[in-house]
C-alpha cells in the first residue's frame, strides 16, 4: 500500500484547547470517572501503569476492576483507586490483558454502557462491540494481527494502515511508534517528537491511562463530537512523549518516571 500523507501535525496548543480544566463549582464526579480494565496474573504491571498514568494525567477518580493480584498492587501503588463497582464516565480496556483466559461478557456489557472507550492489547478485537465512539490504540504488531496482515507491511506505511483501520473497523484509530499517526472520521494527526528512549516495556500502557482520564474527563463531548476523540488522542500522545523528554533529559527512561514528569506536562500546556 502506498503511504499517504494528509496527516496534519497536532501542536502543544492543539492539545491545551481540548484538556478540560477542573472549575471552581466541579467534585470528582462531575469531573468524570474513569473506568480501568487491564492487567492480568501474567501482566499484573500493566494495570498499574495505566491507573498510575491516569491519576497523574488528571480525572475525578479511577475505578479499577480485575483480578486480585493487579488490584492488590494497584492498592499498594494507588489507595486513589476504587476497585468497587459503580458509573463511569469512559473505559479504558485491555492493556496486559490476557487474551487466552479473557472473560469477554462484562467487557462487552462495559462496551455496551454508552460511554467512550479505549481499546488496547488483549482487548482490540472487542472493537466490533463497541456501541460508542471507542479509540483503538495497537502497535505496529497488534495492527496487523487486527487487520488479519503482514506486520512489515505496515511498518512499511503506518499513516495508510491506520486511516484503512479507521474506516474498516469504524473506530479512531492511534497507532503508536516513533511517529504516532491518529485516524478518526474526516480527521487525520499526526504526533512526532517522542524521545526513542521511548520504546521501552510498558510505555503504551502508560499511554492508554493517559488518553483514559482525558476521554473520562470530556465523555459527553466525546459522544457528541465524532472527531474529538481522535483529537484527544494526538492529545494524549503529546503528552506522553512531552513526559518522555523530561524523564529521559537525553538518556533512558522508565515509565513511573514518565509518569512523575505528566503533572507538569498538563500544567504546563494548560497555562499556555
Ligand atoms: N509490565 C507489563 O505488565 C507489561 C505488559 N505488556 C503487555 O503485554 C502484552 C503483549 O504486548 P506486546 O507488545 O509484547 O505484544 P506483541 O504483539 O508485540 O508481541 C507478542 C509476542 O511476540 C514476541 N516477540 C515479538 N517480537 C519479539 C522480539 N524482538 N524478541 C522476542 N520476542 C518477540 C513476544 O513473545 C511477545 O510476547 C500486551 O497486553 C501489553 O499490554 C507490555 O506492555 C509490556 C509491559
Ligand atoms: N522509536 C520510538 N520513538 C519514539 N516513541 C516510540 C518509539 N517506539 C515506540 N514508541 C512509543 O512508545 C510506546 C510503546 O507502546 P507499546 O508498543 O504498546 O509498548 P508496551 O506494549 O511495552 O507498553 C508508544 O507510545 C510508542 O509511540
Amino acid at each position: 500500500m502506498s503511504e499517504v500523507t494528509d496527516f496534519t501535525a497536532w501542536t502543544s496548543a492543539d492539545a491545551a484547547s481540548v484538556i478540560a480544566v477542573p472549575r471552581p463549582e466541579d467534585d470528582k464526579y462531575s469531573r468524570g470517572v474513569l473506568g480501568i480494565r487491564t492487567g492480568s496474573d501474567r501482566y499484573p504491571g500493566a494495570a498499574v501503569l495505566g491507573v498510575e498514568a491516569a491519576l497523574r494525567t488528571g480525572v475525578g477518580m479511577v475505578r479499577y476492576v480485575g483480578p486480585a493480584r493487579p488490584s492488590d498492587l494497584v492498592l499498594q501503588r494507588r489507595p486513589e483507586a476504587v476497585t468497587a463497582p459503580g458509573r463511569v464516565q469512559a473505559w479504558l480496556i485491555g492493556s496486559g490483558m490476557d487474551a487466552d483466559h479473557r472473560e469477554d461478557a462484562p467487557l462487552i456489557a462495559a462496551l455496551d454502557e454508552g460511554v467512550p472507550s479505549v481499546l488496547d492489547g488483549g482487548a482490540l478485537d472487542l472493537v466490533r462491540h463497541a456501541t460508542s465512539p471507542v479509540v483503538l490504540t495497537p502497535h505496529f504488531r497488534e495492527l496487523a494481527r487486527l487487520l488479519d496482515t503482514d506486520p512489515g507491511e505496515v511498518a512499511l506505511a503506518p499513516a495508510s494502515w491506520a486511516r484503512r483501520a479507521s474506516d474498516e473497523l469504524g473506530a479512531t484509530v492511534l497507532l503508536k511508534g516513533t511517529t504516532t499517526y491518529v485516524a478518526g472520521p474526516g480527521i487525520a494527526l499526526s504526533v512526532t517528537g517522542a524521545p526513542a528512549w521511548l520504546a521501552t516495556a510498558g510505555a503504551g500502557d502508560a499511554l492508554g491511562g493517559v488518553l483514559g482520564a482525558l476521554l473520562a474527563t470530556r465523555s459527553t463531548d466525546a459522544a457528541a463530537d465524532e472527531q474529538l476523540p481522535a483529537r484527544l488522542a494526538a492529545t494524549a500522545a503529546l503528552i506522553h512523549g512531552h513526559a518522555a523528554a523530561r524523564a529521559s533529559a537525553g538518556g533512558p527512561l522508565t515509565i513511573l518516571d514518565l509518569c512523575a514528569q505528566l503533572p507538569s506536562v498538563v500544567a504546563d500546556l494548560v497555562r499556555q
